[in-house]
């Protein structure tokens, strides 16, 4: 079991907490994308949960507060990638796609078949094979979005933090990345963590969405509870409609009309 659980978490930066008292918990296999308006927390929140800031308050990966867990286990149990990933000079694509294997490889082992093997499978589903053996500092914005992804994939976790994980990407390569996160999750039972600025995408991809406003939860719960005409209003300052398609889809559309009112 690698759900996750947290109760009362808060995070910060020198001693000043910029996210407080969240609550939430994402079942086995669960998906919850986390929204809210640039500088609510999101991102401060998810490192927090990947360990990479301290925290208050309780963090559970399955039974196990996130603070027990040695950081070894911890980086095979959980992957992370990061909005603003730094990405290492004169690598590889495939070599750096194989540093996803760190975890998995004993003390001063080299990677094995198995290890290769994942890492190509990796390439694959990131559409990036045929830019394998490419330094990583030839690649385009997107490119390169998707090589952290697939170092990522390479890593297997079980958790997956995804930090804007389709910024940079075109509609086509977005939509592909997010099917193939909710295929890892429907089909290994892997529990996703994510946060997402395009709001339609955030509806259709998790079952649940936690709305951070000023480093608290204003919101939490389906994408259609949270995702209302009024709470765009309230905490993005945007005017919007939502609307739902024949398949029973939710859109939030940015409005003009709206805006300018009936009488413009
Ligand atoms: N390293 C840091 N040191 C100090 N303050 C920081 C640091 N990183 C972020 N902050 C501040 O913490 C707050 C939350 O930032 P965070 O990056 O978590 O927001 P976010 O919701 O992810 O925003 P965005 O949508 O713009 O990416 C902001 O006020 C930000 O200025």
């Amino acid at each position: 079991m690698t759900g996750l659980l947290l109760r009362g978490v808060g995070a910060g930066y020198a001693g000043k907490l910029v996210v407080r008292g969240v609550d939430g918990e994402v079942p086995d296999g669960g998906w919850l994308t986390i929204i809210g308006p640039n500088g609510a927390g999101k991102s401060t929140l998810l490192k927090a949960v990947a360990g990479l800031l301290p925290h208050v308050g309780e963090i559970r990966a399955g039974a196990r507060p996130l603070r027990a867990l040695p950081a070894r286990e911890r980086a095979r149990l959980i992957g992370y990638a990061p909005q603003t990933p730094q990405l290492p000079d004169g690598l590889s694509v495939t070599d750096y796609v194989l540093l996803g294997r760190t975890p998995h490889l004993g003390f001063l082992a080299r990677e094995g078949r198995r290890d290769l093997q994942l890492v190509s499978e990796a390439l694959e589903r990131l559409d990036l094979g045929a830019l394998a053996a490419r330094p990583l500092h030839a690649l385009s914005g997107g490119e390169r979005q998707r090589a952290v992804l697939a170092r990522v994939l390479a890593q297997q976790p079980r958790v997956l933090l995804l930090d804007e994980p389709t910024t940079g990407l075109d509609i086509g390569h977005a939509q592909a990345l997010l099917e193939l996160v909710d295929r890892l999750r429907a089909e290994d039972g892997t529990t996703v963590i994510a946060t997402v600025h395009d709001l339609t995408f955030a509806a259709q991809y998790a079952d649940r969405l936690l709305l951070l406003n000023g480093g608290s939860v204003v919101a939490s719960g389906t994408p259609s509870a949270v995702l209302t005409a009024p709470a765009v209003r309230e905490h993005y300052a945007a005017d919007a409609e939502i609307l739902t398609t024949s398949g029973g889809e939710l859109v939030v559309a940015p409005s003009r009309a709206l805006n300018r009112g009936p009488s413009s």
